[in-house]
């Protein structure tokens, strides 16, 4: 090697000192061995970590489901469950019952406190009062109080009969009493809080009242722990005391339900209970975890969750929940797939972010049925709305922008009876202005205005995956799963590829 060049700096810099020693030649020349074995060294594992993280990225699909409170992300996890890890699936389908047992008692206690508070109200009413209120039903006056709208009220604003309870209805209230306690064993079982600040959707039609915390909703922090407390009774991981008291409750969970079928079905079934509903204007095939149509089923001592029945359940998420779903069939039979599914109310959703990072696609939900209604943690805010507003979040996000994003136009089939039952799209999004009032065509339009979200928004142009989808149909569901698992499964090994 012949001199450096003069005027090379870096060349200059490493170059041996001009009148170097034979001693401090060899010391240098060892010197600079010993750093090239620490280099290959360093390089080494850095090729053997690589190896093995690109092995890990290449067995494990990373999938984020987002999307506001109640869009359905847990009910699509469920649907991965089903389609794509039957044999773990059906080893978990029983641990559901309890679930659904809970939601059933949560939606018949919620009636009750209604009916309590109806009845209240018509026992310390004056009567002369009451029969001008009756009067007034048929005046064509607006009737319109001022205030806090009370039962009474609504009462008097309807065109409806007015309600009158009987003897029957307070001894059905008073025989189903032993739902209260079976409600706190149920979530006792579960490990669930009720203690909730937001109302259960059935209490919406409800007006306030101090029973209405025994009927907000249940939630759920980690999904494998009221799993594994169910399990570990059947699987007898409990010591013999604990087994033999858990194996009661739950025994004596369906023996209270078995005893209080019939009443709770003459409660559903009253022309009166159904009058007091109406005039609350609640709508059941719109409420979560609804199941009072099914109880002779459900309150059966041999009663066995349905697939149908598990998507219907509901059980809100709280904070972020990974669940490892080894694929059985399909293209990516053998790979393990990581699903966080979030929770979806104001509060939960700083905890998405940290996800971000490192994932192959995710799956928005946007409910498009609810664009009349309003957000239960902050009823200002209108439900469409916040679903465009997370959309655009997600979509401007740099850290996703390599991510695919899949858009589900949830909860069609609400949509389609929703506008079949007369409520116009253009009284609650204006811009809708004369289009036909159904579903295919505003789903449209909603669809639409996502797209054009994702268009101004995203960082680089990406394409607009969209499907509109009633996730509670396991079947069609399954044929959209289908669709996305190519897309994501091609994502993630575009995502290998350039590790
Ligand atoms: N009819 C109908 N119900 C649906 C649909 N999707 C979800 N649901 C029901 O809506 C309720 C809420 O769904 P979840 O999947 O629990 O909602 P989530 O997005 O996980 O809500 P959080 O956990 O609160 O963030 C459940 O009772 C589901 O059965 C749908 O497409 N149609
Ligand atoms: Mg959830």
């Amino acid at each position: 090697m012949g001199a450096p060049p003069e005027d090379d700096p870096l060349a200059l810099a490493i170059a041996p000192p001009p009148n170097e020693t034979a001693e401090q030649r060899e010391a240098r020349l060892n010197a600079e061995a010993e750093a090239r074995r620490i280099s290959e060294k360093i390089d080494e594992q850095l090729r053997v970590d690589k190896a093995a993280h690109r092995k890990r990225r290449s067995q494990t699909v990373k999938v984020l489901l987002l999307g506001q409170s109640e869009s359905g992300k847990s009910t699509t996890l469920k649907n991965f469950q089903i389609t794509y890890s039957p044999n773990t699936w059906a080893e978990e389908r029983n641990s559901w019952r309890t679930v659904i047992q809970l939601n059933l008692v949560r939606n018949i206690n919620s009636i009750l406190n209604m009916l309590a508070e109806e009845m209240a109200n018509t026992a310390t009413s004056d009567p002369a009062a009451d029969a001008d209120a009756d009067a007034s039903d048929d005046d064509d006056g607006d009737g319109e109080g001022e205030g806090e709208p009370s039962a009474a009220a609504t009462r008097a604003t309807s065109p409806t009969v007015p309600l009158r309870f009987t003897d029957r209805h307070a001894l059905l209230k008073l025989r189903l009493t032993p739902l209260r306690g079976l409600q706190h064993d149920l979530e006792d079982t579960l490990g669930v809080s009720g203690t909730d600040d937001i109302e259960h959707p059935l209490q919406r039609a409800s007006t306030r009242s101090p029973a209405r915390r025994t009927s907000q909703e249940a939630f759920i922090r980690s999904h494998t722990s009221w799993k594994s407390k169910l399990r570990s009774v059947s699987e007898g991981n409990l010591d013999g005391m604990s087994k033999r008291y858990r194996e009661a409750k739950t025994r004596e969970a369906m023996e209270v339900l078995a005893g209080c079928k019939d009443d709770i079905r003459e409660v559903w079934e009253d022309e009166m209970v159904q009058e007091m509903l109406r005039q609350r204007k609640f709508v059941t095939e719109s409420v979560p975890g609804f199941f009072l149509n099914d109880v002779e089923r459900i309150a059966a001592r041999d009663y066995e969750p349905s697939d149908n029945d598990i998507v219907r359940a509901r059980l809100r998420t709280m904070g972020v929940q990974e669940y490892g779903i080894k694929f059985q069939i399909g293209p990516a039979a053998g790979t393990e797939w990581l699903m966080y599914d979030v929770g979806g109310s104001r509060t939960q959703r700083a905890a998405w972010f940290p996800y971000f990072d490192d994932c192959d696609a995710i799956i928005f939900l946007a409910p498009i049925s609810c664009f009349d209604e309003r957000l239960a943690e902050d009823r200002k805010v209108n439900r469409l709305e916040d679903s465009y507003m997370l959309w655009r979040l997600v979509c401007s996000s740099k850290l996703l922008q390599n991510t695919q994003m899949i858009l589900f136009l949830n909860k069609y089939d609400l949509l389609d009876q929703k506008l079949k039952r007369g409520v116009k799209v253009n009284d609650h999004v204006r811009s809708y202005g004369d289009r036909p009032n159904d579903a295919e065509t505003a789903s449209k339009y909603f669809s639409q205005h996502f797209r054009e979200i994702m268009k101004r928004h995203s960082p680089q142009p990406r394409q607009f995956r969209v499907h509109t989808t009633s996730v509670i149909d396991t079947k069609a569901t399954a044929v959209t799963l289908g669709i996305v698992e190519e897309g994501i499964l091609q994502a993630h090994l575009r995502s290998v590829e350039l590790i």
